[in-house]
């Protein structure tokens, strides 16, 4: 166990670490912040939701100089949301030595983030397309840069971005710091990040399995077409506190959130073809609770920090087994427990097991929540809230009124009544959802199109304020266990 005040931080970098709640570094942080510091290459991997971003960003800060005119370090992230989170949650450890990092991303007004660029911040958090069109326009120099991290990193030099990473590379001058980090790193991922780092030193920090233990995973054999009831059923059931379910494809996030919100569920969709205006408002009703439910496709799936998200539904099961790993590990962070379900029809079978071997983590069978469950639950939630109320101590006008009520009927009566308005109402909307083809495992031939996140060119994000709501069930001390 190592504490922050033990790792020879710059006062005003320890100060903000101690106003965010930090005491005790997680095992990433403690190793990376002293090598880093050295200027090695690294290669990082944690589970999820345990500390990356400080890991990286701590050295960053404190290899800044606040009096250089043009950057000094860049982030790439795969998505505008997880870019937004991270250029705060760099904002906020570089308060005191006022370091500051801005967020370029697409789909927000360029000459917004012109005019941001202008403040001269010391670091620039960046998606890849976004970033090469500012150099192109020369709003951002790349010539003075000195650190290079990777966020997402095997994301990052997958398919999809490789060949952008590989152009600003080209751009920002050797001797460099280049810091990889993500949750996965498979094999084949290390090799490319040779190409481009000297000597790089692997951290990782060992577990048996890729995902965190405190996350309870299940699986639950439904097969397609009874999707849709079970996972209503189950919200129904054991209700979430905040949830995301993962969905497939574009229109699947569309046609499932649309049709929950027909059910009365407070759910929105998050996807790469919506605006980016849409798709910040619907992350921050997300993050305040407004919504319930976010329905997202793999865009929301990795370094998405949302405190209080208690429950990840894979409606379909990822094609990667990497994206299993980071989308469950939305739930279950910096030490707090966490629940997955994923939905896996019988022809899916292999393929969970697949998932299950390349992760080392074992599902447990979960029996398929009834419709009779679904109505238990929602009496129990009534009970809940009406109990609840009994508990608050200006209830005096109506408890008067109560004994009035008591005179003419019975209380047997009253009470069911009071539980019934109390509970959410059933509604039984049909709703018809378009199939999705069953996954089959990348090995074998001849098999249906890999629906794979590096098949969609870039998906993009968007950001929002991390703290706009306060922290649930938060526990501001990790608990490693
Ligand atoms: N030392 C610490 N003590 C307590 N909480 C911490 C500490 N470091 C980070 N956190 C908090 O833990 C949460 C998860 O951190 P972060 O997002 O950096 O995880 P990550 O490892 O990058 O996860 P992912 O792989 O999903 O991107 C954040 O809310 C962060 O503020
Ligand atoms: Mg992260």
């Amino acid at each position: 166990m190592t504490l922050f005040s033990e790792l020879r931080l710059e006062s005003p970098i320890l100060q903000a670490i101690e106003e965010m709640g930090f005491e005790e570094a997680t095992p990433i942080q403690s190793e990376v912040i002293p090598k880093a510091k050295n200027g090695t290459d690294i290669i990082g991997q944690a589970q999820t939701g345990t500390g990356k971003t400080a890991a990286f960003g701590i050295p960053l800060l404190e290899a800044a100089d606040k009096t250089a005119n043009s950057p000094q370090g860049i982030v790439l992230a795969p998505t505008r949301e997880l870019a937004v989170q991270v250029s705060e949650e760099l904002n906020r450890l570089g308060k005191h030595k006022r370091v500051t990092a801005v967020a370029v991303y697409g789909g927000q007004d360029i000459q917004r983030q012109i005019k941001a660029l202008k403040r001269k911040p010391q670091i620039i958090v960046a998606t890849p397309g976004r970033l090469m069109d500012h150099v192109r326009r020369k709003t951002i120099d790349l010539g003075k840069m000195n650190t290079v991290v990777l966020d997402e990193a095997d994301e990052m030099l997958s398919m999809g971005f490789v060949d952008d990473i590989e152009e600003i590379l080209k751009d920002i001058p050797e001797p460099r710091q280049m810091l990889l980090f993500s949750a996965t790193m498979p094999p084949k991922l290390k090799r490319v990040a040779d190409k481009f780092m000297t000597n790089p030193e692997q951290v990782q920090v060992k577990n048996k399995s890729m995902t965190v233990a405190k996350i309870d995973q299940y699986y639950i054999e439904v097969n397609e077409q009874e999707k849709f009831e079970t996972l209503c059923n189950m919200l129904d059931y054991t209700p979430p506190e905040l949830a995301i379910v993962f969905g497939r494809t574009k229109r699947r996030v569309d046609e499932l959130a649309e049709a929950l919100s027909r059910r009365g569920y407070a759910a929105e969709g998050i996807h790469g073809d919506m605006k980016q205006a849409q798709r910040d408002k619907v992350l921050q009703k997300f993050k305040k609770g407004t919504i319930e439910l976010l329905i997202a496709t793999d865009v929301a799936a990795r370094g998405i920090d949302v405190s209080g998200v208690t429950h990840v539904y894979n409606f379909d099961l990822p094609q990667d087994p990497e994206s299993y790993v980071h989308r469950i590990g939305r739930t279950g962070r910096a030490g707090n427990e966490g629940v997955a379900y994923s939905f896996v029809p019988s022809r899916e079978m292999t393929h969970l097991r697949l998932i299950e071997k390349t992760v080392q983590a074992k599902l447990k069978k979960a029996p398929k929540p009834t419709r009779n469950d679904a109505v238990e639950g929602r009496a129990q939630q009534a009970v809940q809230k009406l109990v609840g109320s009994m508990q608050v101590d200006d209830n005096e006008y109506w408890e008067r009124t109560a004994e009035e009520l008591l005179n003419e009927y019975e209380a047997k009566e009253i009470v069911a009544a009071a539980l019934k308005m109390n509970a959410r109402e059933l509604k039984e909307e049909p709703v018809k959802l378009t199939s999705e083809a069953p996954l089959r495992n990348k090995g074998s031939k001849g098999q249906g199109k890999p629906s794979s996140k590096y098949k969609q060119k870039r998906p993009q994000g968007h950001g929002s304020s991390k703290n706009s709501r306060p922290p649930r069930n938060k526990k501001k001390k990790m608990d490693l266990s």
